[in-house]
Protein backbone atom coordinates (compact mmCIF):
# COMPACT_ATOMS: atom_id res chain seq x y z
CA UNK A 1 0.00 0.00 0.00
CA UNK A 2 1.38 3.50 -1.02
CA UNK A 3 0.55 6.06 1.36
CA UNK A 4 3.15 9.07 1.20
CA UNK A 5 3.73 9.90 -2.31
CA UNK A 6 3.19 9.06 -6.07
CA UNK A 7 5.11 10.52 -9.35
CA UNK A 8 3.24 11.04 -12.96
CA UNK A 9 4.62 11.83 -16.06
CA UNK A 10 4.12 12.04 -19.68
CA UNK A 11 6.29 10.20 -22.72
CA UNK A 12 6.98 10.02 -26.25
CA UNK A 13 5.23 12.11 -28.90
CA UNK A 14 1.90 14.23 -27.19
CA UNK A 15 -1.73 13.50 -27.39
CA UNK A 16 -4.64 15.10 -26.49
CA UNK A 17 -6.01 14.01 -23.61
CA UNK A 18 -2.74 13.82 -22.16
CA UNK A 19 -3.11 16.40 -20.05
CA UNK A 20 -7.10 15.59 -18.83
CA UNK A 21 -5.26 12.30 -17.61
CA UNK A 22 -2.44 13.91 -15.61
CA UNK A 23 -4.87 15.89 -14.17
CA UNK A 24 -7.54 13.25 -13.10
CA UNK A 25 -4.05 11.42 -11.62
CA UNK A 26 -3.25 14.56 -9.18
CA UNK A 27 -6.50 15.15 -8.20
CA UNK A 28 -7.12 11.77 -7.19
CA UNK A 29 -4.17 11.00 -5.41
CA UNK A 30 -4.22 14.02 -3.01
CA UNK A 31 -7.95 13.27 -2.57
CA UNK A 32 -6.82 10.08 -1.18
CA UNK A 33 -4.09 12.37 0.66
CA UNK A 34 -1.22 11.40 -0.99
CA UNK A 35 1.67 13.19 -2.41
CA UNK A 36 2.18 13.93 -6.17
CA UNK A 37 5.34 14.72 -8.34
CA UNK A 38 5.18 15.84 -11.42
CA UNK A 39 8.42 14.39 -13.71
CA UNK A 40 9.18 16.98 -16.04
CA UNK A 41 9.71 16.29 -20.27
CA UNK A 42 9.35 12.21 -19.90
CA UNK A 43 12.30 10.58 -18.67
CA UNK A 44 14.45 13.19 -19.75
CA UNK A 45 13.05 15.32 -16.64
CA UNK A 46 13.63 11.90 -14.49
CA UNK A 47 16.81 11.81 -15.35
CA UNK A 48 17.90 15.64 -15.00
CA UNK A 49 15.98 15.65 -11.91
CA UNK A 50 13.28 17.62 -12.86
CA UNK A 51 10.47 16.77 -10.90
CA UNK A 52 8.15 19.27 -8.85
CA UNK A 53 5.51 18.59 -6.15
CA UNK A 54 2.00 19.49 -7.52
CA UNK A 55 -1.16 20.63 -6.51
CA UNK A 56 -4.82 20.56 -7.43
CA UNK A 57 -3.89 24.43 -8.65
CA UNK A 58 -0.67 23.15 -11.08
CA UNK A 59 -3.77 21.03 -12.87
CA UNK A 60 -6.24 23.88 -13.59
CA UNK A 61 -7.46 25.08 -16.97
CA UNK A 62 -5.88 22.37 -18.33
CA UNK A 63 -8.78 19.66 -19.25
CA UNK A 64 -9.22 21.46 -22.45
CA UNK A 65 -5.73 21.98 -23.78
CA UNK A 66 -3.68 19.60 -26.24
CA UNK A 67 0.18 19.01 -25.41
CA UNK A 68 0.96 18.26 -22.54
CA UNK A 69 1.82 20.83 -19.50
CA UNK A 70 4.77 18.37 -17.96
CA UNK A 71 6.51 18.53 -21.40
CA UNK A 72 7.49 15.35 -23.19
CA UNK A 73 10.57 14.04 -25.05
CA UNK A 74 12.17 11.19 -26.43
CA UNK A 75 14.95 9.74 -24.13
CA UNK A 76 17.44 7.57 -25.85
CA UNK A 77 19.91 7.66 -22.33
CA UNK A 78 16.29 5.94 -20.71
CA UNK A 79 17.17 2.64 -22.90
CA UNK A 80 20.24 2.10 -21.11
CA UNK A 81 19.93 0.29 -17.92
CA UNK A 82 22.35 2.90 -16.31
CA UNK A 83 20.45 5.83 -17.46
CA UNK A 84 16.99 4.25 -15.63
CA UNK A 85 19.06 3.56 -12.50
CA UNK A 86 20.01 7.06 -12.38
CA UNK A 87 16.53 8.17 -13.00
CA UNK A 88 15.23 5.50 -10.57
CA UNK A 89 17.46 7.00 -8.14
CA UNK A 90 16.04 10.57 -8.66
CA UNK A 91 12.99 9.28 -7.59
CA UNK A 92 13.50 7.03 -4.57
CA UNK A 93 15.24 10.05 -2.89
CA UNK A 94 11.93 11.87 -3.26
CA UNK A 95 10.81 9.42 -0.96
CA UNK A 96 8.38 8.12 -4.57
CA UNK A 97 6.41 4.96 -4.39
CA UNK A 98 4.97 4.48 -7.37
CA UNK A 99 4.66 5.56 -10.46
CA UNK A 100 2.00 6.64 -13.02
CA UNK A 101 3.78 6.60 -17.58
CA UNK A 102 1.28 8.24 -19.82
CA UNK A 103 2.61 7.49 -22.96
CA UNK A 104 2.74 5.15 -25.69
CA UNK A 105 4.03 1.89 -26.19
CA UNK A 106 7.81 2.89 -26.58
CA UNK A 107 7.19 4.49 -22.89
CA UNK A 108 5.22 2.08 -21.85
CA UNK A 109 8.11 -0.34 -22.59
CA UNK A 110 11.09 2.17 -20.79
CA UNK A 111 8.53 1.35 -17.76
CA UNK A 112 8.11 -2.53 -17.90
CA UNK A 113 11.85 -2.30 -17.84
CA UNK A 114 11.98 0.03 -14.69
CA UNK A 115 9.64 -1.77 -13.18
CA UNK A 116 11.90 -5.33 -13.54
CA UNK A 117 14.83 -3.65 -12.73
CA UNK A 118 14.12 -1.89 -9.62
CA UNK A 119 11.03 -2.94 -8.11
CA UNK A 120 9.12 0.34 -8.46
CA UNK A 121 5.76 0.37 -8.67
CA UNK A 122 4.80 1.25 -12.17
CA UNK A 123 1.09 1.88 -13.64
CA UNK A 124 0.76 2.61 -17.22
CA UNK A 125 -1.96 4.84 -19.54
CA UNK A 126 -1.73 4.86 -23.24
CA UNK A 127 -0.92 8.43 -24.43
CA UNK A 128 -0.79 8.33 -27.94
CA UNK A 129 -2.42 9.07 -31.40
CA UNK A 130 -1.46 6.22 -32.98
CA UNK A 131 -3.73 3.78 -30.99
CA UNK A 132 -1.38 1.21 -31.01
CA UNK A 133 -1.35 -0.22 -27.83
CA UNK A 134 -1.94 -4.20 -27.54
CA UNK A 135 -4.48 -5.10 -25.48
CA UNK A 136 -7.32 -2.27 -26.32
CA UNK A 137 -8.83 -0.51 -28.74
CA UNK A 138 -8.79 3.09 -27.99
CA UNK A 139 -5.30 5.36 -26.89
CA UNK A 140 -5.86 8.77 -25.21
CA UNK A 141 -5.75 10.78 -28.04
CA UNK A 142 -6.72 8.79 -31.09
CA UNK A 143 -9.89 10.38 -31.07
CA UNK A 144 -9.31 14.15 -31.52
CA UNK A 145 -6.61 12.97 -33.77
CA UNK A 146 -9.00 11.22 -36.29
CA UNK A 147 -11.52 14.03 -36.05
CA UNK A 148 -8.70 16.56 -37.30
CA UNK A 149 -8.04 14.25 -40.14
CA UNK A 150 -11.88 13.80 -40.94
CA UNK A 151 -11.84 17.51 -40.70
CA UNK A 152 -8.90 17.94 -43.11
CA UNK A 153 -10.59 14.89 -45.58
CA UNK A 154 -13.86 16.72 -45.47
CA UNK A 155 -12.20 20.18 -46.79
CA UNK A 156 -10.19 18.11 -49.06
CA UNK A 157 -13.20 16.62 -50.52
CA UNK A 158 -14.73 19.86 -51.72
CA UNK A 159 -11.98 20.63 -53.17
CA UNK A 160 -11.39 17.44 -55.37
CA UNK A 161 -15.01 17.34 -56.12
CA UNK A 162 -14.94 20.89 -57.55
CA UNK A 163 -11.59 19.70 -60.19
CA UNK A 164 -12.80 16.03 -60.34
CA UNK A 165 -9.30 15.35 -58.52
CA UNK A 166 -8.01 12.32 -56.96
CA UNK A 167 -6.80 13.23 -53.33
CA UNK A 168 -4.42 11.69 -50.98
CA UNK A 169 -4.05 12.04 -47.81
CA UNK A 170 -0.90 11.40 -45.67
CA UNK A 171 -1.48 10.64 -41.82
CA UNK A 172 0.18 9.55 -38.55
CA UNK A 173 0.38 6.30 -37.10
CA UNK A 174 3.84 5.03 -36.83
CA UNK A 175 4.02 1.23 -37.92
CA UNK A 176 0.34 1.07 -37.08
CA UNK A 177 -2.89 1.78 -39.31
CA UNK A 178 -5.54 2.23 -36.83
CA UNK A 179 -5.52 6.05 -37.16
CA UNK A 180 -5.92 5.78 -41.02
CA UNK A 181 -8.58 3.43 -40.48
CA UNK A 182 -10.12 4.98 -37.96
CA UNK A 183 -10.49 8.73 -39.99
CA UNK A 184 -10.42 6.41 -43.35
CA UNK A 185 -14.07 4.84 -42.37
CA UNK A 186 -15.05 7.87 -40.47
CA UNK A 187 -14.24 10.33 -43.69
CA UNK A 188 -15.66 7.96 -46.20
CA UNK A 189 -12.33 7.51 -48.31
CA UNK A 190 -12.74 5.36 -51.12
CA UNK A 191 -8.95 3.81 -50.40
CA UNK A 192 -6.99 3.20 -46.87
CA UNK A 193 -3.84 2.19 -47.84
CA UNK A 194 -2.23 0.46 -44.53
CA UNK A 195 0.99 -1.39 -43.21
CA UNK A 196 -0.69 -4.17 -42.49
CA UNK A 197 -2.73 -4.73 -45.55
CA UNK A 198 -1.23 -5.65 -48.64
CA UNK A 199 -2.17 -3.15 -51.63
CA UNK A 200 -2.03 -3.20 -55.37
CA UNK A 201 -1.54 -0.04 -57.10
CA UNK A 202 -2.87 -1.35 -60.25
CA UNK A 203 -6.01 -2.59 -59.17
CA UNK A 204 -6.72 0.16 -57.16
CA UNK A 205 -6.03 2.56 -60.48
CA UNK A 206 -8.39 0.29 -62.17
CA UNK A 207 -10.94 0.57 -59.68
CA UNK A 208 -10.53 4.79 -59.39
CA UNK A 209 -10.81 4.89 -63.75
CA UNK A 210 -14.12 2.94 -63.78
CA UNK A 211 -15.61 4.82 -60.82
CA UNK A 212 -14.62 7.76 -62.82
CA UNK A 213 -16.39 6.71 -66.16
CA UNK A 214 -19.32 5.41 -64.10
CA UNK A 215 -19.69 9.61 -63.14
CA UNK A 216 -17.30 9.82 -60.23
CA UNK A 217 -16.02 13.29 -59.16
CA UNK A 218 -13.22 12.73 -56.88
CA UNK A 219 -11.18 9.91 -54.90
CA UNK A 220 -9.43 9.93 -51.76
CA UNK A 221 -7.19 7.72 -50.33
CA UNK A 222 -6.22 7.69 -47.19
CA UNK A 223 -2.19 6.73 -46.75
CA UNK A 224 -1.07 5.62 -43.26
CA UNK A 225 2.62 6.93 -42.99
CA UNK A 226 3.74 3.21 -42.47
CA UNK A 227 2.52 2.33 -45.12
CA UNK A 228 4.68 4.11 -47.46
CA UNK A 229 5.56 7.70 -49.03
CA UNK A 230 2.17 9.60 -50.22
CA UNK A 231 3.73 11.83 -52.41
CA UNK A 232 5.40 8.38 -53.54
CA UNK A 233 2.42 6.78 -54.20
CA UNK A 234 0.57 10.24 -55.60
CA UNK A 235 3.08 10.37 -58.42
CA UNK A 236 2.44 6.43 -59.54
CA UNK A 237 -1.60 6.59 -59.46
CA UNK A 238 -1.32 10.16 -61.34
CA UNK A 239 0.78 8.16 -64.17
CA UNK A 240 -1.58 4.90 -64.26
CA UNK A 241 -4.71 6.90 -64.11
CA UNK A 242 -3.81 9.85 -65.99
CA UNK A 243 -6.24 11.94 -63.87
CA UNK A 244 -4.89 15.01 -61.98
CA UNK A 245 -3.71 14.47 -58.33
CA UNK A 246 -2.85 16.06 -55.72
CA UNK A 247 -1.50 15.21 -52.13
CA UNK A 248 -2.07 16.33 -48.22
CA UNK A 249 1.02 14.99 -45.73
CA UNK A 250 -1.29 16.09 -42.21
CA UNK A 251 1.85 16.21 -39.99
CA UNK A 252 2.37 17.39 -36.50
CA UNK A 253 -1.45 19.34 -36.95
CA UNK A 254 -3.20 15.87 -36.21
CA UNK A 255 -1.15 15.86 -32.51
CA UNK A 256 -2.38 19.16 -31.32
CA UNK A 257 -5.56 20.73 -30.60
CA UNK A 258 -8.31 20.52 -27.73
CA UNK A 259 -9.15 17.22 -27.00
CA UNK A 260 -12.67 15.80 -27.64
CA UNK A 261 -15.46 14.99 -24.93
CA UNK A 262 -14.05 11.36 -25.78
CA UNK A 263 -10.86 11.80 -25.31
CA UNK A 264 -11.33 14.09 -21.86
CA UNK A 265 -14.06 11.68 -20.35
CA UNK A 266 -11.72 8.44 -21.10
CA UNK A 267 -7.95 9.99 -19.91
CA UNK A 268 -10.12 11.12 -16.75
CA UNK A 269 -12.01 7.60 -16.23
CA UNK A 270 -8.36 5.95 -16.93
CA UNK A 271 -6.35 9.32 -14.57
CA UNK A 272 -8.43 8.16 -11.63
CA UNK A 273 -7.96 4.49 -12.15
CA UNK A 274 -4.51 4.69 -12.49
CA UNK A 275 -3.99 6.83 -9.36
CA UNK A 276 -6.30 4.37 -7.47
CA UNK A 277 -4.16 1.46 -8.56
CA UNK A 278 -1.16 2.69 -7.68
CA UNK A 279 -1.74 3.72 -4.17
CA UNK A 280 -3.66 0.37 -3.24
CA UNK A 281 -0.46 -0.84 -4.40
CA UNK A 282 -0.85 -2.31 -8.02
CA UNK A 283 1.81 -2.73 -10.22
CA UNK A 284 2.68 -3.45 -13.87
CA UNK A 285 -0.92 -2.72 -15.20
CA UNK A 286 -1.57 -0.92 -18.25
CA UNK A 287 -5.88 0.46 -17.85
CA UNK A 288 -7.55 1.41 -21.52
CA UNK A 289 -10.38 1.12 -22.86
CA UNK A 290 -11.30 -2.23 -25.07
CA UNK A 291 -15.22 -2.83 -26.80
CA UNK A 292 -16.12 0.81 -24.38
CA UNK A 293 -15.06 -1.05 -21.10
CA UNK A 294 -12.18 -0.27 -18.87
CA UNK A 295 -10.02 -2.80 -19.22
CA UNK A 296 -6.57 -3.63 -16.88
CA UNK A 297 -3.78 -5.26 -19.11
CA UNK A 298 -0.34 -6.93 -17.83
CA UNK A 299 1.93 -4.12 -18.56
CA UNK A 300 4.84 -6.50 -20.37
CA UNK A 301 2.11 -8.69 -21.75
CA UNK A 302 1.16 -5.27 -23.53
CA UNK A 303 4.88 -4.04 -24.55
CA UNK A 304 5.67 -7.56 -25.73
CA UNK A 305 2.84 -7.99 -28.01
CA UNK A 306 2.03 -6.35 -31.40
CA UNK A 307 -1.46 -4.76 -32.00
CA UNK A 308 -3.23 -5.82 -35.18
CA UNK A 309 -5.84 -3.93 -37.25
CA UNK A 310 -9.17 -5.21 -36.84
CA UNK A 311 -10.13 -7.18 -40.01
CA UNK A 312 -13.41 -6.42 -39.68
CA UNK A 313 -12.57 -2.57 -40.07
CA UNK A 314 -10.35 -3.79 -43.14
CA UNK A 315 -13.59 -5.48 -44.79
CA UNK A 316 -15.76 -2.47 -43.67
CA UNK A 317 -13.61 0.40 -45.38
CA UNK A 318 -13.68 -1.74 -48.61
CA UNK A 319 -17.59 -2.70 -48.27
CA UNK A 320 -18.40 1.27 -47.58
CA UNK A 321 -16.32 3.17 -49.99
N1 LIG B 1 13.01 -0.31 -25.63
C1 LIG B 1 13.04 0.72 -24.77
N2 LIG B 1 13.74 0.62 -23.61
C2 LIG B 1 13.77 1.65 -22.73
N3 LIG B 1 13.15 2.81 -22.93
C3 LIG B 1 12.44 2.97 -24.06
C4 LIG B 1 12.33 1.94 -25.04
N4 LIG B 1 11.57 2.37 -26.07
C5 LIG B 1 11.24 3.63 -25.76
N5 LIG B 1 11.74 4.01 -24.55
C6 LIG B 1 11.66 5.31 -23.89
O1 LIG B 1 10.39 5.90 -24.12
C7 LIG B 1 10.53 7.10 -24.88
C8 LIG B 1 9.35 7.28 -25.77
O2 LIG B 1 9.26 6.18 -26.67
P1 LIG B 1 8.75 6.40 -28.18
O3 LIG B 1 9.55 7.48 -28.79
O4 LIG B 1 8.75 5.06 -28.82
O5 LIG B 1 7.29 6.98 -28.03
P2 LIG B 1 5.96 6.29 -27.50
O6 LIG B 1 5.93 6.28 -26.03
O7 LIG B 1 5.74 5.00 -28.19
O8 LIG B 1 4.89 7.39 -27.95
P3 LIG B 1 4.49 7.76 -29.45
O9 LIG B 1 4.73 6.56 -30.31
O10 LIG B 1 3.07 8.16 -29.35
O11 LIG B 1 5.36 8.91 -29.82
C9 LIG B 1 11.86 6.91 -25.61
O12 LIG B 1 12.42 8.14 -26.00
C10 LIG B 1 12.70 6.25 -24.53
O13 LIG B 1 13.13 7.16 -23.55
O1 LIG C 1 7.06 14.30 -33.38
P1 LIG C 1 8.10 13.36 -33.94
O2 LIG C 1 9.18 13.08 -32.96
O3 LIG C 1 8.57 13.80 -35.26
O4 LIG C 1 7.39 11.96 -34.15
C1 LIG C 1 6.43 11.71 -35.11
C2 LIG C 1 5.79 10.40 -34.76
O5 LIG C 1 5.12 10.54 -33.52
C3 LIG C 1 3.77 10.19 -33.65
O6 LIG C 1 3.03 11.36 -33.92
C4 LIG C 1 3.25 9.58 -32.39
O7 LIG C 1 3.91 8.37 -32.19
C5 LIG C 1 3.77 9.24 -34.86
O8 LIG C 1 2.48 9.10 -35.41
C6 LIG C 1 4.77 9.91 -35.75
O9 LIG C 1 5.35 8.99 -36.63
MG1 LIG D 1 4.80 4.56 -30.04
Amino acid sequence: MIKKAIAVMTSGGDSPGMNAAARAVVRTALYEGVKVYGINNGYQGMLDDDIEELTSRSVSDLIQRGGTFLGTARCPEFKTPEGRRKGFENLVKRGIEGLVIIGGDGSLTGGSLLSKETGLPIVGLPGTIDNDVWGMDYTIGCDTAANTIVDAINKLRDTASAHRRIMLVEVMGRNSGWLAMMSGIAGGAEFVLVPEVKFNIDSMCEEIKAMYDAGKRYSIIVVAEGAGSAIEIGKAVEEKTGIDTRVSVLGHIQRGGSPTVEDRMKASMLGEKAALAIISGASDIVFGFNEGKVVGVNLFEAVNNTKTLNPELVRLARVLA
